[in-house]
């Protein structure tokens, strides 16, 4: 394995109004496919805030997440992976990030009807980019490790998902803000 975080970092800091440990956190967007309600086959990821630098996601691997017969695909145990790290930089830092990088080990298949809980740890900060990992879990928080993951997420202004996104996807967002978890405010 290569050293990780690749580059030298500054220890992060946990934001003063981030989410206290314990606090179970909202979907950030209504059709996210990682955590959002309306999308009928998402993976409805839901996660609370840990101590310090950590967040605890966890999602129940359904039949339509299926790659090979009974088991996860790979791609979208990555999505979850995503959405997990994301949420740990989004909440616990309170700046809009993206993901630039994302690596992945599949250690152990994950067969559906598996509940995957997923540890994520912010490791660095090195200007505008943050350094996170994580490892899930197979249906307990002290379960065989099935995947690890470890990602680089770029901090980025609010304007780049106004410049980026779709218009009519905005336009609904603008017309309906509870479509964004209460968490995200477009006028901090
Ligand atoms: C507000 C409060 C929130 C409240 C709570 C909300 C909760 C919220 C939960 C969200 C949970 C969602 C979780 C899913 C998150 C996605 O899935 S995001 C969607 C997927 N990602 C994307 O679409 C990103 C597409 N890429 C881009 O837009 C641009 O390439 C980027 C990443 C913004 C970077 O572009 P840029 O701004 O021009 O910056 P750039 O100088 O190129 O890169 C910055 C630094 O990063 C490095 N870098 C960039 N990409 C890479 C790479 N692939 N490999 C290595 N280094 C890289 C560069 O080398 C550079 O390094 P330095 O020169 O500074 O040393």
């Amino acid at each position: 394995m290569n050293s990780w975080p690749p580059v030298p970092t500054e220890p992060p800091a946990r934001h003063p109004d981030a989410p206290a440990p314990d606090t179970e956190l909202p979907e950030h967007y209504a059709y996210c496919f990682g955590c959002g309600s309306e999308v009928e086959h998402g993976l409805h990821l839901r996660a609370t805030a840990g101590d310090d630098l950590t967040v605890r996601s966890r999602f129940l691997v359904t039949e339509t997440h299926q790659g090979a017969p009974g088991l996860a695909h790979g791609g979208l145990l990555a999505c979850a992976f995503d959405e997990a790290l994301g949420t740990a930089v989004g909440h616990l830092l309170r700046r809009p990030a993206v993901t630039g990088r994302l690596e992945t080990d599949f250690v152990r298949p994950v067969p559906v009807g598996t509940v995957l809980h997923i540890d994520a740890h912010i490791d660095g900060v090195a200007g505008r980019k943050v350094y996170v990992s994580a490892e899930g879990r197979m249906n307990s928080v002290v379960g065989d490790i099935a995947v690890r993951a470890r990602a680089l997420f770029v901090l980025v202004e609010l304007k780049h998902f106004i410049d980026h996104g779709r218009r009519e996807d905005l336009r609904k967002v603008a017309e309906d803000p509870g479509l964004l978890g209460r968490s995200v405010d477009l006028n901090p």
